[in-house]
């Protein structure tokens, strides 16, 4: 150890939204969240725990909610921040990209003219912008690219708009790529070419990965570190094989217990997150659990 602390490229300290205009609860609350320069960090939890509420609140994209705590990309304060300046970290800095890669793409504009809009938008030439687009397709493994460049995103399949959704958040060299579940529309075939095309990339280009998804079977291969969300707030972060193998919070412990595993019984049920509660109602916490009241209130039946 060098004594000195790495500042990490994306650092984010007590992150709460709530709904605009609504005088109800916090969606996100208390949320602190690193990633390093060239780390991948999954973001895991079951549906509705907030999970793609945080990624839109690291730049601003959900007009529908208020953001409060600190959000520093690179050091840069992002909370607060006029919309010039996350306009600017958006796409050059951070990339989003998306589950249905449909919805990303305009489907009466082509392939290339897509792929090129954030380089065109920040000024580069038309031509300079499709060769640096098709070469980005071509990186991306869509073959043909210079010519497919050419067509209409209802030309490709699945996996290959996931692709060109990928092409056009990397063409402009961002530091940070946010993939919220990216595969989650996509057969399991084609799941495992985007996965490992992810890391790829992450790997050669040396780009900061926030994954997020429901599904912790994926993290194992993917990830450096993950964070386990649960009502909104994070419950466990650490290195994914500290993780895997001493999962401190039961509804983790949960999680993993209801990844398949291929050594298992065939005939036995698979555990659920229901299951490892019913097991944690059962056994104290391990020393160190931060549990929230709501959580209590699963454990606990609401007894303090
Ligand atoms: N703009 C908004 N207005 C009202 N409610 C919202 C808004 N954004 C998010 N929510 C609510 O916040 C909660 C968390 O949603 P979020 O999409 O972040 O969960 P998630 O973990 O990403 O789930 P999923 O895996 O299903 O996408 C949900 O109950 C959702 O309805």
């Amino acid at each position: 150890m060098s004594g000195v602390e790495r500042c990490p490229l994306l650092r984010v300290r007590d992150l709460a939204v709530r709904v605009r205009g609504v005088d109800g609860p916090e969606i996100v609350h208390g949320v602190d969240l690193d990633v390093q320069v060239g780390e991948r960090v999954a973001l895991v939890g079951e549906s509705g725990s907030g999970k793609s509420t945080v990624a839109k609140a690291l730049v601003r994209l959900d007009p529908g909610v208020e953001v409060a705590g600190s959000v520093q990309f690179d050091d840069a304060e992002l909370v607060g921040a006029p919309e010039r300046t996350l306009r600017a970290v958006r796409g050059a800095g951070i990339s989003m990209i998306f589950q249905d890669p449909m919805a990303a793409l305009n489907p009466v504009r082509r392939i290339v003219d897509q792929v090129a809009e954030p380089l065109l938008i920040r000024g580069v030439g038309r031509r300079e912008a499709a060769r640096r687009a098709v070469e980005m397709l071509d990186r991306l493994g869509v073959p043909r690219a210079a010519e497919r460049a050419r067509s209409y995103p209802t030309e490709f399949s699945g996996g290959m708009r996931q692709r060109v959704v990928m092409a056009a958040a990397l063409v402009g060299g961002p530091q940070l790529l946010v993939a919220d579940e990216p595969t989650t529309a996509l057969d399991v075939r084609v799941q495992e070419q985007v996965l490992d095309l992810v890391v790829q990339q992450s790997d050669e280009l040396g780009l900061a990965v926030l994954f997020i998804t429901h599904d912790l079977g994926i993290v194992a291969g993917l990830a450096d570190r993950v964070a386990v969300m649960r009502h909104g707030r994070i419950v466990e972060d650490g290195p994914v094989d500290r993780v895997f193998l001493e999962p401190q919070h039961p509804y983790t412990r949960g999680l993993i217990g209801a990844v398949p595993r291929i050594d298992a019984d065939p005939g036995r049920r698979l555990a659920t997150v229901a299951d490892s509660l019913v097991v944690a109602r059962e056994a104290p916490p391990p020393a160190g659990t931060n549990r929230s009241p709501a959580d209590r209130t699963q454990l606990d039946g609401g007894r303090s």
